[in-house]
């Protein structure tokens, strides 16, 4: 054993025998206790060098199993964290109630060290197998800790900083543990906060994918906080009766246990009737409404989620979970807009009302409309999307309605369904609607009205049961002035309109990021990103929005030289105003083209940023001889959206005028 282990053990177990000495070694309370019950419960050897104990593979598939649930949120989380904590040598780890380590994302700097520590799936981190530690004595304390250096119980371990925290179910057990450990030279002393926030944020929406069959009460003193991690939950049955709580609904409750709030109704917790709160946040409005506690008097806001399908039977968190949050919950990670937005599209889900999504080219609004069907009743049925900007004009009719054979020439011999027949039962998603030809924005509105349908050239009406969510980048309301969209079918289109913001003024950019990163990669690769290639991105306008970050993010990935990304794997085209490190074999990388072409519009100059699109669209225009069909699925867009970014980009074809 080394002199330094040695040490360890002595002074271990000098402090352990003389409880008085804790506070001048500098060792907390939640360590002394914890030294405490390795040496007098556990009777473990501080200078024991094991390797540690790793369960078979059988039974770690079966512990993953059984908390699939609360794994899925917890990747997410755990990509987030992950990536805030990015080049400290960090591993996140989420282990399992008995300490046994279920998932781990590892900086490739920290991965030797992490396998010399234990730290892989299957390795048991209980208090009693591995001595005092992040993840074993938090779970033991109940609380969030940070073991640091010689705090270890174990000789083994002083060369590591934990920050560990216990992840609850809505019944108050524990369920898992989330953990940051890494190098101690490299520990930061926020870490312990950020995995704290991720552990309230993975409760957050596991409670909420728990409960979607049920009323949810969310609620904040802050009407802006509803839908952050602070937010309180509350999950009601028909009646009106509690069924479970979050954590932070207990706290901002002046609660301490679930049990002082299961089965009350909530008029004894808040001045409001179920039926008035049902009423005035379901039905009335989309906004929170206040509502007074009963036991302080303090004002809160709140709204209330109504339920998303059939109620099913209640079974603690640890059982079976669904595997995967609800879709809808999964489309933000903490912005504030988007969190409104998925709060306000979950609670009309159920009730018929048809739903207008804003939003510039690629900000996901495809994605939304998918969503939103995966988390209603309709799941199990057609989602059928239908560009309006993408199909001609001759063609969007047949397309829609679908015809009877022989109904007009060049028709398929056995006739057709069209796109509206297709999603009976389920969604359709009209995208682009500002583009669908006046005249058959008549038609719709006539089947939408009606509900039945009579495909092109006759036959007996259809009865038909579709939910419309329809999408568009332009101005209806300046169409409807124009005369060339009719109000008629804007009201019946747009219930409720949900403006997705643009990527650049999205919040939650880098654990978008992190998100993308780990969609895009490999199973095995762990892919991370450096703090200046994050904050430069940051720093884009983004124009191409979500769809510009992921392809950017799959070429890096695809192009990369490591599996630790930097400003070096940006194109060219993203690192104009980024001061780049030089690399000994990257001299002749080029910046991006200088902004020359401003000129080309000098009442509106482009911006560098711009300047530099430009150039690269230009070279994808002139590589696929101005083809714009070829270019638009090249970059995976709608023609109409890249003769929008021609124009916008004063792109010209030197041979023949472009129709914009
Ligand atoms: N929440 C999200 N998380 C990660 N990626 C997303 C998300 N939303 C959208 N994306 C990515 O952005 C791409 C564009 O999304 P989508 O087609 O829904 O945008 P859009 O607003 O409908 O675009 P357009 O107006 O050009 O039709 C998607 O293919 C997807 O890869």
């Amino acid at each position: 054993m080394s002199d330094c282990a040695v040490d360890h053990g002595r002074r271990v177990r000098s402090i352990v025998q003389s409880r008085v000495g804790a506070d001048t070694a500098g060792t907390s309370n939640q360590i002394t206790r914890s030294w405490i019950r390795c040496l007098h419960d556990y009777q473990l050897d501080p200078g024991k060098r094991d390797e540690p104990e790793v369960v078979a593979a059988g039974e770690l598939a079966e512990r993953r199993a059984r908390l699939a649930g609360v794994q899925a949120v917890a990747k997410v989380e755990m990509a987030n964290l992950y990536q805030q904590l990015a080049g400290s040598g960090y591993a996140i780890v989420l282990t399992d109630a008995e300490g046994v380590l279920l998932d781990y994302f590892g900086d490739p700097g920290f991965t030797h060290a992490a396998s010399h520590s234990g730290l892989m799936p299957g390795a048991v981190w209980s208090e009693r197998a591995q001595g005092t530690n992040g993840m074993g004595t938090c779970l033991v304390e109940r609380r969030p800790v940070t073991v640091h250096q010689d705090e270890h119980y174990l000789a083994r371990h002083i060369g590591l900083s934990c920050a560990g925290a216990p992840i609850f179910d809505h019944e108050g057990e524990i369920v898992a543990a989330l953990d940051a450990s890494g190098e101690s030279r490299l520990a930061q002393q926020h870490t312990l906060a950020l995995v704290t926030m991720s552990v309230q944020m993975i409760e957050n929406r596991v409670f909420l994918d728990r409960f979607r069959h049920d009323y949810i009460l969310r609620f904040h003193n802050r009407p802006e906080f509803i839908g952050t991690l602070s937010e309180g939950a509350l999950a009601l049955d028909p009646t009106g009766k509690v069924l479970a709580a979050t954590r932070c609904a207990l706290f901002q409750l002046g609660l301490a246990k679930p049990a002082e709030v299961v089965g009350r109704d909530i008029s004894e917790l808040f001045n409001s009737s179920f039926p008035g709160l049902v009423d005035s946040t379901v039905k009335k409005a989309f906004h929170a409404v206040p509502i007074f506690g009963i036991r302080t008097g303090a004002r809160f806001f709140g709204v209330m989620l109504p339920p998303v399908r059939a109620v099913m039977p209640h079974q603690p968190l640890r059982d079976a979970i669904a595997p995967t949050a609800a879709p809808l919950e999964r489309l933000h990670f903490g912005d504030a807009a988007m969190a409104r937005n998925v709060r306000t599209a979950s609670r009309v889900l159920e009730r018929n009302v048809a739903i207008m999504l804003l939003g510039e080219t690629g900000t996901g609004k495809e994605v939304f409309a998918q969503a939103l069907h995966q988390s209603g009743s309709r799941a199990g049925k057609p989602f059928v999307a239908i560009n309006c900007a993408a199909i001609p004009e001759t063609l969007i009719e047949s397309e829609l309605f679908g015809y009877r054979a022989g109904a007009f020439t060049g028709a398929s011999k056995d006739g057709q369904h069209g796109k509206l027949y297709q999603a009976n039962g389920g969604t359709l998603f009209l995208d682009e609607i500002g583009d669908m030809p006046y005249a058959l924005q008549a038609r719709l509105l006539r089947v939408l009205e009606e509900r039945t349908i009579v495909p092109l050239g006759g036959g007996t009406p259809v009865p038909l049961d579709i939910h419309v969510t329809s999408a568009t980048h332009c101005d209806l309301q300046q169409k409807i002035a124009e005369g060339t969209f009719r109000e008629d079918l804007f009201y019946r289109l747009q219930g409720i309109t949900l403006r997705l913001p643009p990527l650049r003024e999205r919040s939650d950019l880098r654990a978008l990021v992190a998100h993308i990163v780990a969609e895009e990669s490999d199973e095995d690769a762990v892919i991370t990103l450096d703090d200046t290639l994050l904050a430069a991105l940051e720093r884009q306008r983004w124009p191409g929005n979500l769809r510009q970050l992921r392809h950017l993010l799959r070429a890096m990935i695809a192009l990369r030289e490591a599996d630790h990304l930097t400003v070096h794997d940006l194109p060219p085209e993203y690192r104009t105003g980024i001061v780049v490190p030089e690399l000994e074999d990257d001299a002749d990388d080029d910046v991006a083209p200088a902004a020359a072409d401003t000129a080309l519009n000098p009442l509106n100059p482009l911006n560098p940023l711009e300047s530099a699109e430009r150039d690269a669209l230009l070279r994808e225009l002139q590589r696929h001889s101005w083809n714009i069909s070829t270019v638009a699925r090249q970059l995976g867009m709608s023609r109409n959206t890249l003769y929008r970014k021609v124009e916008r980009l004063h792109i010209r074809n030197p041979g023949k005028p472009l129709p914009c």
